[in-house]
């Protein structure tokens, strides 16, 4: 059997958590798939030997710090691409920088596994050339968990799609921290009456509170579906208060939050009053042509409003399944997004 090294870029969160994935699979079994060759995060890097052998990777966090070189990417693809096995490269960061190289990693003849939305959502040209690149140098591209994290969304849609079916709408709550926040913020049956500040108290959730995080998986979603979807025109609704969108300090922003609770109370008790739920929802209807990204009212009974903690929940309307096919789990989280990778 081949075996295929492997090189992960960002070892944050996800990557950190694919680094004990990866090495538990390879200590339990005998003859293991992978060999993880190289690792680097935005200042170090550490590569193996000419024979590339599996990095030791026991105490890798001390071992990159102390004895990483200086993070250099065209090195890291030089390194990998002279593997004489097939190579994946990981790109668990969310840089554009990084994502901006993938044509490169592909001519170097490199597999490209990812959760990085960046090349995805981004430039519509930029990514019809990545398509194009993987296709005619027959790499992988794989970025299931861009969308959903682990749960086996653009599969589906891919496989859908394969087999002719017709995509008539596909909507989904896509953020698992927007999940978290509304469910515990919005339901019919609560008696905690917690305030929305008190709800939000990720470390940054701006990106996901702005709706630039649902968007960018509606982008992905759609142009899977053959739309040229592009966040420019993509109406996204935006529910951080207008007075903190512009703070730069992530600190400053959670404080002041606690000004708007009776904003957020407003909506979620007109909601209430209609026997709603708030949820933050991405639409892409292919039926009307219309895309949304945004905060809606949702009956008790609609299948989106009875979600719990930070689940995903994504439903295809097709000509097969007139009754939408839905998908729900996990969606955010090193542990769902990493084992997909
Ligand atoms: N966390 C989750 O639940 C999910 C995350 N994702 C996606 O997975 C990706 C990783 O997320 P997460 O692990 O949470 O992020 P983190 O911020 O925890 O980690 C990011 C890593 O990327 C590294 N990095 C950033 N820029 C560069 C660069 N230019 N060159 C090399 N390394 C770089 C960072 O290194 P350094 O520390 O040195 O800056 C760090 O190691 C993101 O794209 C995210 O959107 C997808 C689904 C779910
Ligand atoms: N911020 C995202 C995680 C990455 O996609 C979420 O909360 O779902
Ligand atoms: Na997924």
């Amino acid at each position: 059997m081949v075996k295929v090294n492997i090189g992960i870029i960002g070892v944050g969160l996800v990557g950190s958590e694919l680094i004990s994935q990866l090495t538990a699979h390879i200590a339990n079994n005998s003859s293991p798939k992978f060999s993880i060759v190289a690792l680097k995060n935005s200042s170090k890097q550490l590569l193996s030997n000419s024979t590339y052998t599996s990095l030791n990777l026991s105490n890798w966090k001390t071992t990159l710090q102390t004895q990483g070189l200086a993070s250099n990417l065209l090195t890291f693809v030089d390194y990998l691409s002279n593997s004489p096995t097939p190579t994946i490269i990981i790109d668990n960061t969310s840089s554009s920088e990084i994502a901006s190289q993938y044509p490169l990693f592909i001519k170097k003849g490199l597999h490209i596994v990812t959760p990085n939305k960046k090349a995805f959502s981004e430039d519509i040209e930029y990514y019809k050339e990545i398509l194009k690149e993987a296709e005619k140098n027959k790499r992988y591209l794989l970025h299931e968990s861009t969308v959903g994290a682990g749960l086996p969304v653009i599969n589906t849609l891919n496989d859908l799609i394969g087999t002719d079916d017709k995509i008539i709408k596909i909507e989904g709550i896509f953020s698992g921290t927007l999940s978290y926040i509304f469910n515990e913020f919005s339901s019919l049956n609560d008696d905690t009456k917690k305030k929305f500040s008190e709800i939000v108290k990720e470390p940054d959730p701006r990106d996901d509170l702005n709706g630039l995080d649902v968007a960018r998986k509606v982008v992905i979603l759609g142009r899977i579906a053959g739309l040229d979807l592009s966040l420019n025109t993509l109406p996204i609704e935006n529910i951080i208060p207008e007075p903190l969108r512009n703070l730069t300090s992530s600190s400053e922003f959670l404080s002041r939050l606690s000004e708007f609770d009776p904003h957020f109370d407003n909506l979620n008790q007109t909601a209430k009053n209609n026997n709603k739920v708030l949820r933050y929802v991405g639409v892409i209807d292919l039926a009307h042509g219309e895309q949304s990204v945004k905060l809606v009212s949702l009956p008790s009974t609609h299948p989106f409003s009875s979600l719990k903690g930070s689940d995903n929940i994504i439903a295809f309307t097709t000509q097969r399944f007139p009754n939408p096919l839905i998908i729900q789990g996990a969606g955010a989280g090193a542990a769902v997004t990493a084992f997909d990778l």
